[in-house]
């Protein structure tokens, strides 16, 4: 299968470098990259064919998977009409809507809105997927045997809730890192060295993740069996509360996910 990738920036360098690694020929993937630094880091990195524009040998491919920013969409769209014949379109963009991302391909129809993330690069990824009615059931395989190389997926039946696939996946990693980030400032503070405060944050969180990946009970029963009465994690929960770090954590989650459907209705007012 050849992809070719509209937009070179930070989420197309993770799924290139993760299909790269999980065994995808370099050779079957090209990247259409305004920038000049951001072609010759991907073709550096990945050895992929890079282009300036598109063009009848940039669109030869079996996938076109559109990772420019969502205000970039509907400019960086028109250029690719001529080109357009079967592929299978897979727009990444957070918040834009099927119907506009189509409207601006001049009504094609062969269209998956997918929300990836960064954990790709390792192929540690997790990506929702979301069809026009057009898209026949060899594409959909399609679209999941590409994003499937980096990851786990899921198909999600009504397009309103891909901004919440957005604001929980798709951001995901962000929180995650802000939450590294923060105990190993608090391990810093506690007199730890750097190397010290890195691997007991980042083992603690992959043995958290696997632990509750692989059990049976949910989040809260794990989370309380760490919680001895009258001990250390009991104090620290207490304080978080105390601080509304849970809800001050979901407010933020339910931000990313209005501010998707915010995106997606100002950027399709064309008409
Ligand atoms: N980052 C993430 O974790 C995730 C991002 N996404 C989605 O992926 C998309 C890309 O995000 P991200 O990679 O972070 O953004 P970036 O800004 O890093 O990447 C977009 C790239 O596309 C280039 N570009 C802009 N217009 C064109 C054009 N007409 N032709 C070719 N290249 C163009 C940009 O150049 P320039 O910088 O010069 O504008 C930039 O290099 C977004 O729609 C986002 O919503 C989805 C899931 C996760
Ligand atoms: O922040 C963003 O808008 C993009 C979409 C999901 C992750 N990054």
């Amino acid at each position: 299968m050849k992809i070719t990738f509209l937009g070179g920036g930070n989420m197309a360098n993770a799924l290139i470098g993760g299909l790269v690694k999980t065994g995808f020929a370099a050779s079957d993937i090209a990247v259409i990259e305004l920038g000049a630094q951001g072609r010759a880091r991907l073709r550096v990195a990945y050895g992929v064919r890079c282009y300036e524009a598109a063009s009848a040998a940039a669109l030869d491919c079996d996938a076109l998977l559109l990772s420019v920013k969502p205000q970039q969409m509907r400019e960086a769209c028109p250029p690719l009409l001529p080109f357009l014949r079967q592929q299978l379109v897979i727009s990444i963009a957070a918040g834009l809507r099927l119907a506009d991302v189509s409207r601006w391909l001049g009504g094609y129809g062969r269209i998956v809105r997918a929300m990836p993330n960064t954990p790709a690069l390792i192929g540690a990824g997790v990506t929702g997927l979301c069809a026009m009615a057009a898209v026949s059931m060899a594409e959909r395989l399609g679209a999941e045997r590409i994003l499937q190389a980096v990851g786990s997926t899921l198909w999600i039946a009504d397009e309103e809730k891909m901004d919440a696939v957005t604001a929980i996946s798709g951001s995901g990693p962000a929180y995650v890192f802000l939450f590294i980030e923060a105990l190993q400032q608090a391990a810093g503070e506690l007199g730890l060295t750097p190397a010290q405060a890195r691997q007991l944050s980042i083992d603690t969180v992959l043995g958290a993740a696997r632990l509750a990946s692989q059990s049976d009970e949910a989040a809260c029963v794990l989370r309380e069996r760490v919680t001895s009465k009258g001990g250390t994690t009991e104090a620290a929960l207490r304080t978080m509360e105390q601080r509304c770090v849970k809800e001050g954590f979901i407010a933020g989650v339910l931000a990313a996910n209005s501010r998707g459907r915010e995106l997606g209705e100002l950027l399709g007012q064309d008409g």
